[in-house]
């Protein structure tokens, strides 16, 4: 009988982690060889990070978890999720992608987040938050249908544990009394901080007065064990961690069977307990496992953010490789400008969804953090608090990266647009964003919220037209507005020093031309600015314009670009169905498309593109100057090869 008692302090020579290329090779190894498996899985994670860079921090607080989880369950067979995804570096080197883990995040190389194309030990795709149970729950309803016996485990951080999403699954769960093993990953972080009622209620768990012995843990066990596995249980040694529940957690009152809180990075804990969990046999259980973010690894247990996204850094000293900026970000240029809007106006509040410093809505909380509103990783809830806060005169600004805003989509109709209510969105991270790929591209909020009624609908083509246009969103106090600008840096243009609204619907003639008009909607413009450049040098007269608003669209414009243009093209970061969508419908209205307009409407491909550079994937997309170029003359019908085109 397998003896538990896993305290080990000299290792062997051989480096064990070399011998492991799947779960089944680690299962092979003594008990007591596991401590040494995670020690040297630790050290390879901070290695191959400090080369891809990517998300750090949440994988080295999972290491002993994961080679836990692989020990103790039989994976592939028994499915394990990882909610989010960001902490499955040390996952996908024990799963086979050793050989590849410094592909990470780069074209053609492994991606971020689980990918259920990627390996079969990924048996649900992840990045976008909370979704774990829910996953977890439908696998484990298919095995129940299906006469199945493996185990299905969702690990979720205590984050993402703050989404609703979470709480449905959860509420299902216990009703159904679905076998189903759910481990709470509990490090007391978010992306910062943890925000929420939750938060603070897991603190109390763990750390509550009275504590429940792991044998008293055990014992909550036994009680559900055949006899058989009870004896085995009762061997479990004494362990200081644990809880002594007066009335049931709210886990227990949701129709689980609560564990916990034990130490997740001993693994004389994590062992016996996910054993006996393993061998219980009915339920749905949840195991509270509390870690730290970022252990091991003293630079990032030392930081704010736990490194929870590191670029390149020296593994001996922690530092990162961070390139000198060329020009301001958006999201600190969106801080910024918000600050200076709020000093003028005490009715502007901000809001985040969990994201604070990704939307610098962290730099609005410096200067006034009473008016500053992280509500979680809980988009729903982020969109109706602003439309509640707007129907009592305030002027919320909704800062939600459009991939994460997809989460809000009913109430943002239901809510603010039927409503018609002046909710601000900063629609941050719009377009491609590169190393995250296709789960965090804001390829879709032009079509999405294109097509809703009352929507003012603007994009900013560089950062000084960003400080305008939050001063035009402050000015639009009867519905709602949209205001999308990408990930990254600007184009280093001379910014205001205080934002001038805009005229609502009215769009620019940056560059006048004659015989093509290229209308861009967003920061392609940078890139039409170059095609006009190789057009010219082919002859080719080029005007180019910026639309400015989707909605109002500025038809006046539009119908001059077409009346004086032989080839029209629109162009924009987003999918069918948006900006060029809505000029083709302007033009076709106006019986603009009758006659002999070459119209061409630039969108991204409909496919989800993979993760790479952003210049990469926009080249791949199309949508760089060299594509700008070529469809041109695809219009023009002349036979035009890119690798003429002299651009960079
Ligand atoms: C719907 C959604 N909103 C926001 C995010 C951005 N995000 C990624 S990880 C994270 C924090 C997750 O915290 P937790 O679940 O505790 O995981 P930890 O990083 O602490 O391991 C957030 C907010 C997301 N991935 N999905
Ligand atoms: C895992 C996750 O969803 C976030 O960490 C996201 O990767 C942040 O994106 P940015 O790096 O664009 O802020
Ligand atoms: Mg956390």
């Amino acid at each position: 009988m397998q003896n538990w008692n896993i305290a080990v302090t000299t290792y062997s020579k051989t480096p064990l982690l070399d011998t492991i290329r799947t779960p089944d090779d680690l299962r092979r190894l003594k008990v007591d060889q596991v401590r040494q498996v995670a020690d040297e899985l630790r050290q390879e994670t901070i290695d191959a990070v400090s080369v891809t860079g990517g998300h750090f921090g949440a994988g080295l607080g999972v290491v002993e978890l994961t080679t836990a989880l692989h020990y103790i369950f039989d994976t592939p067979r028994d499915r394990l999720i990882w909610d989010v995804g960001h902490q499955a570096y040390p996952h996908k080197i024990l799963t086979g992608r050793r050989d590849r883990i410094r592909t990470l995040r780069t074209g053609g190389g492994l991606s971020g987040f689980t990918k259920r194309t990627e390996s079969d030990y990924d048996p649900f795709g992840a990045a976008h938050s909370s979704t774990s149970i829910s996953a977890g729950l439908g696998m484990a309803v298919a095995r129940d249908l299906s006469g199945g016996k493996n185990n299905v485990i969702a690990v979720i951080g205590d984050g993402a544990m703050s989404a609703g999403m979470a709480y449905e699954a959860m509420n299902n769960a216990g009703a159904m009394n679905s076998r189903l093993i759910v481990i709470l990953n509990d490090n007391d972080m978010s992306i910062a901080p943890p925000v929420g009622a939750m938060s603070a209620y897991l603190s109390r768990l763990y750390s509550g007065k009275t504590y429940r012995s792991l044998r008293e843990a055990a014992k909550q066990i036994n009680k559900r064990l055949p006899k058989v596995l009870a004896d085995r249980a009762n061997r479990v040694e004494e362990y200081s961690r644990g809880f002594m529940v007066g009335g049931g957690t709210l886990f227990e009152e949701l129709g689980f069977y609560y564990v916990g809180p034990i130490d997740g990075h001993n693994l004389d804990h994590l062992l016996p307990v996910l054993k006996n969990v393993r061998d219980m046999q009915d339920g749905p259980i949840l195991v509270h496992v509390v870690t730290q973010k970022g252990k091991g690894y003293p630079p990032a247990e030392a930081s704010a953010d736990k490194y929870h996204a590191v670029v390149k850094f020296d593994v001996a000293t922690g530092a990162q490789a961070k390139a000198k900026p060329n020009a301001p970000s958006y999201q600190n240029v969106f801080g910024q400008s918000l600050v200076k809007e709020a000093a003028k106006d005490d009715k502007i509040v901000g809001i985040t969804a969990a994201m604070p410093s990704g939307t610098g809505i962290d730099i609005f909380n410096k200067a006034f953090p009473d008016r500053t509103f992280d509500v979680g990783i809980a988009e729903q809830h982020a969109v109706t608090f602003a439309a509640g806060l707007a129907t009592e005169g305030y002027k919320p600004f909704c800062a939600i990266y459009s991939t994460f805003l997809q989460r809000g989509y009913d109430q943002v109709v239901h809510d603010v647009a039927i409503q018609s209510l002046p909710v601000r969105f900063a629609i941050d991270r719009a377009g491609l964003v590169g190393a995250d790929g296709a789960t965090h591209a804001g390829s879709f909020d032009n079509a999405y919220l294109g097509c809703l009624p009352n929507f003012v609908i603007m994009a900013a083509s560089d950062e000084a037209e960003l400080v305008n246009m939050v001063a035009t969103q402050v000015a639009i106090n009867d519905r709602p507005s949209a205001l999308r600008y990408p990930r990254g840096e600007g184009r280093g243009v001379e910014m205001p020093e205080v934002g001038v609204p805009m005229e609502v619907g009215k769009g620019r003639i940056v560059r006048q031309g004659n015989k093509i008009a290229l209308l861009s909607f967003g920061t392609r413009l940078g890139e039409c600015e170059k095609a006009a450049d190789e057009l010219a040098a082919h002859g080719l007269s080029t005007t180019i314009a910026d639309a400015r608003f989707m909605k109002p669209l500025d038809v006046d414009l539009v119908l001059k670009l077409a009346r004086e243009h032989e080839v029209l093209l629109t162009i924009e970061e987003g999918s069918i169905g948006g900006f060029g969508s809505h000029v083709m419908q302007t033009l076709a209205e106006h019986g603009m498309l009758d006659g002999g307009l070459r119209m061409r409407a630039m969108v991204l491909p409909d496919v989800f593109l993979d993760h790479d550079s952003p210049n990469a994937m926009y080249a791949r997309a199309g949508l760089d100057a060299k594509g700008i170029v070529a469809k041109v003359f695809e219009a023009l019908g002349k036979d035009f090869k890119t690798e003429t085109v002299k651009l960079a």
